[in-house]
């Protein structure tokens, strides 16, 4: 495989990875990474000043800085673009070739092609899931299980494709660019971009993209420049790619009207990103005592006042600039096995999508092809034959600084079942992930980086605060690692045969890595993709 000047791809190349690897296409991603690659790198390092600050005493506020912005009621985002204007549902989901198969075909509205949370970033997860997003436009993705044929529905009938890149703090490092390893999200976004936004052009839709894990309005004008320069290159009309950021950090709750701007001219609205969120409060507090400590996971709802700020404020503040606001995930899935695991699951699916329709959102996701009809069904309740509700302002909802910090008001304790809860969903997860999938259902319940990440960092976060549980001692390191040993002894017992020595080993130490180290790691999934070929 031809490599252009200064560009070396380092995974191997399998078949068909020529397809996706072109001279060109490589050279369209270093040209981003050389252009943009130094203000990435700058940053991250502002990510980590910023967390300086708040580990010393800071908090967070609305910033002075940008108050011309949120007070100039003039501009508004660009109108939503061809594809992306109901949004009632949209299923999320790896880019395998059958889930690609079956998102498209689900009857959602959106598919949000995941190279982010439910990902694990395998080399081959990555070029294969490029290549099934470009067999999937040009029609001939095919795959086959068993007696079981899979073939796209005609396509009027499919989802829009909405690709969600990585964030900017991951690497790829099969691909270096200049003897360094290229950013993962220039690597996502180019690649898709490169092979498919014409394709896209030639179906009536676009390029569009989700973007992750942002953490200031610096960040977004950063992906916007990105995405001019792509255009340019490319010779396609400048606004052509749409972005829905997800609000998912806490820092960003801060800055969504700037975030917009930022991004106005390819803006297609917020989402609510709940589970990082929940792991970014933590994140940034971890340190701070009793003020920002949590329940135990499954405690936390999002009737909780600090969530139902966040979410209100994100309707108000899309619709003020006529942008989407999309629902997060509930993360109940759902059994063709178990009646009564499906019958709970969509019940809390559809309490979760009312309280949502309710309080204005345009849309919201699923994370199974089982729940979009409850989905829809709840969304046409409140939008009827419309196709959003960006008429509906919310000029009712007042939002402070106060209310999204006020996380010591959520009800719930800390017990040793939550303790033990979170060893055993990360260990489990962890496992999977290093075993090359990024999504899985445990207990009932979706997993996937986001919700991993809140799992290990509570449990750091009671170690470094010394907190007691409810019913129990004050949790210490020596406490935990007695119940890694104990949980693991359970997994391997339920798990049999299937038990995977190797792969739970390395989910142990990367647990302990990041649940028990005193340095706390800036993301799982940072040592995670060290450990991986
Ligand atoms: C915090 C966040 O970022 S949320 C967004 C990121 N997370 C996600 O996107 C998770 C998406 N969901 C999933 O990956 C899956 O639903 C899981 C892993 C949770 C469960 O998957 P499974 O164990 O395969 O569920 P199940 O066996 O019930 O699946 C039934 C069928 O639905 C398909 N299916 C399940 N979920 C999806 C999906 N999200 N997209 C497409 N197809 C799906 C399965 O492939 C299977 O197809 P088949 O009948 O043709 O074999
Ligand atoms: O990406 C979504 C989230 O909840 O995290
Ligand atoms: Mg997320």
């Amino acid at each position: 495989m031809q490599a252009p000047e200064g560009v070396r791809v380092t995974g191997p190349i399998r078949e068909r990875y020529d397809e996706i690897l072109t001279p060109e296409a490589l050279a369209f991603v270093a040209e981003l990474q050389r252009r943009y690659g130094a203000r990435r790198a700058e940053l991250l390092a502002a990510r980590q000043a910023r967390q300086a600050e708040l580990s010393a005493g800071g908090t967070l506020d609305f910033l002075a800085e940008t108050r011309h912005i949120r007070e100039d009621d003039s501009w508004r985002v660009a109108e939503p673009a061809p594809g992306l204007v109901d949004r009632r549902v949209e299923i999320t989901g790896p880019t395998d070739r059958k889930m690609t198969i079956n998102a498209l075909n689900s009857g959602a509205k959106v598919w949000l092609a995941d190279f982010e949370d439910a990902n694990s970033p395998l080399w081959e997860n990555m070029i294969e899931g490029q290549l099934n997003l470009r067999d999937a436009l040009d029609r001939t993705i095919d795959f086959s299980q068993g007696e079981k044929r899979y073939a796209l529905r005609p396509d009027e009938e499919l989802a829009t494709i909405v690709v969600r890149p990585r964030g900017w703090h991951l690497d790829e490092k099969h691909i270096e660019v200049d003897g360094r390893a290229c950013s993962g999200s220039l690597v996502d976004f180019g690649l898709y971009f490169f092979h498919c936004a014409k394709r896209q052009l030639a179906k009536g839709k676009g390029p569009y993209f989700y973007l992750p894990k942002m953490e200031s309005h610096l960040e977004a004008r950063l992906w916007n420049e990105v995405f001019v320069t792509a255009q340019e290159l490319l010779k396609i009309p400048r606004g052509t790619i749409r972005a829905t950021v997800l609000i998912e950090t806490y820092p960003a709750a801060f800055e969504m009207e700037e975030i917009l701007y930022e991004l106005r001219e390819h803006s297609a609205g917020l989402n609510a990103g709940r589970w990082d969120y929940l792991f970014s409060v933590i994140k940034k507090f971890r340190t701070r005592g009793r003020d920002y400590l949590l329940p135990e996971r499954n405690s936390v709802t999002m009737t909780a006042p600090f969530m139902r700020a966040y979410t209100e404020l994100l309707v108000r503040t899309c619709h003020k600039r006529g942008a989407h606001a999309i629902g997060g995930m509930a993360a109940f899935i759902p059994s063709r096995k178990d009646p009564e695991v499906n019958a709970t699951a969509l019940e809390k699916v559809r309490a979760d999508k009312t309280r949502e329709s309710g309080d204005g959102f345009d849309g919201s996701w699923v994370a199974h092809p089982d729940l979009v009809p409850i989905c829809r069904e709840v969304f046409d309740g409140v939008l009827g034959d419309r196709p959003n509700q960006l008429d509906r302002k919310r000029e009712d909802v007042n939002v402070s600084a106060a209310d999204l910090l006020a996380v010591s008001k959520t009800p719930g304790e800390i017990t040793e079942a939550g303790l033990r809860n979170n060893v055993d969903v990360a260990l489990r997860y962890l496992a999977t992930w290093m075993g090359g999938n990024g999504a899985v259902a445990i207990h009932n319940l979706m997993e996937d980086a986001a919700t991993a990440e809140i799992s290990r960092s509570q449990i750091w976060q009671w170690i470094h605060n010394d907190v007691r549980l409810a019913d129990g001692p004050v949790v210490t390191k020596a406490l935990v690692e007695g119940i890694i040993d104990e949980e693991l002894a359970k997994i391997s017992e339920e798990l049999g045969e299937r038990f995977d020595v190797e792969l739970y080993a390395q989910a142990t130490a990367l647990f302990k890595e990041v649940a028990l180290d005193d340095d706390f790691a800036e993301f799982l999934t940072l040592p995670a993709y060290a450990r991986m070929p």
